[in-house]
C-alpha cells in the first residue's frame, strides 16, 4: 500500500483590463486582472491540478468544464472546497504543498500570509503546510512582458487520519 502520494499542477491565464485579480482567494488591488470563465485564481487552480494529480482523477477542467455556464465567474476557493473534499472521500488528506507565482507585478510578498490562511483554511490543514513564493520572470517571455500570470504547484497527499 503506497504512503504517500505527490502530483503537480501547472496554470496560466492572461492579463485583462476590467477584471480581478485574485490569487490564492485574495484580491489583490492592480490595474490589470486576470482573464477566464471562472474567477480565473490561477493560483488556486494550480493547487487544484495538483491535488487531482497525485490520486490520477484526471484535471479541473474535467470536474468543472470552462463550457459550463455553472462555472462562470466561480469563485475558486470554493471549487477547491469541492476538489479536497474528493481526496478526503478518497481516504487522503494534504500532507503539504508548495507553490510558486509568477508574475512581473505586482509584488505579491505583502498579500502571501493571507493567501496561506485562505487555502490552509479551505484545505483543513494548518497554514505551515501551505507554501506560497513568487517570483518575477525577469521580463522574460508573456510573464515578463506582463501578458499574464503562472502558477505552479507539488502536492504532497498523505492518508486521512
Ligand atoms: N510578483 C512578485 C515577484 C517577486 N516577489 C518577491 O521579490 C523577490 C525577488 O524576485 P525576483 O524575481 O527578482 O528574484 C522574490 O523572491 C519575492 O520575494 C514578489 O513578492 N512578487
Ligand atoms: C475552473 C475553470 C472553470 O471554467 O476555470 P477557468 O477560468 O476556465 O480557467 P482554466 O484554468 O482555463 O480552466 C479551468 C476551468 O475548469
Amino acid at each position: 500500500m503506497t504512503s504517500i502520494r505527490i502530483g503537480n499542477g501547472y496554470d496560466i491565464h492572461q492579463l485583462g483590463p476590467d477584471r480581478p485579480l485574485i490569487l490564492g482567494g485574495v484580491q489583490i488591488d492592480h490595474e490589470l486582472g486576470l482573464i477566464g470563465h471562472s474567477d480565473a485564481d490561477v493560483l488556486t487552480h494550480a493547487i487544484m491540478d495538483a491535488l487531482l494529480g497525485a490520486l490520477s482523477l484526471g484535471d479541473i477542467g474535467h470536474y468543472f468544464p470552462p463550457t459550463d455556464p455553472q462555472w462562470k465567474g466561480a469563485d475558486s476557493l470554493k471549487l477547491l472546497a469541492q476538489v479536497n473534499q474528493l481526496i478526503q472521500e478518497k481516504g487522503w488528506q494534504v500532507g503539504n504543498i508548495d507553490s510558486v507565482i509568477v508574475a512581473e507585478q505586482p509584488k505579491m510578498k505583502p498579500h502571501i500570509s493571507e493567501m496561506r490562511d485562505r487555502l490552509s483554511t479551505t484545505l483543513k490543514v494548518q497554514p505551515d503546510q501551505v507554501g506560497i513564493k513568487a517570483t518575477t520572470n525577469e521580463r522574460l517571455g508573456p510573464t515578463g512582458r506582463e501578458e499574464g500570470i503562472v502558477a505552479y504547484t507539488v502536492a504532497l497527499l498523505v492518508p486521512l487520519t
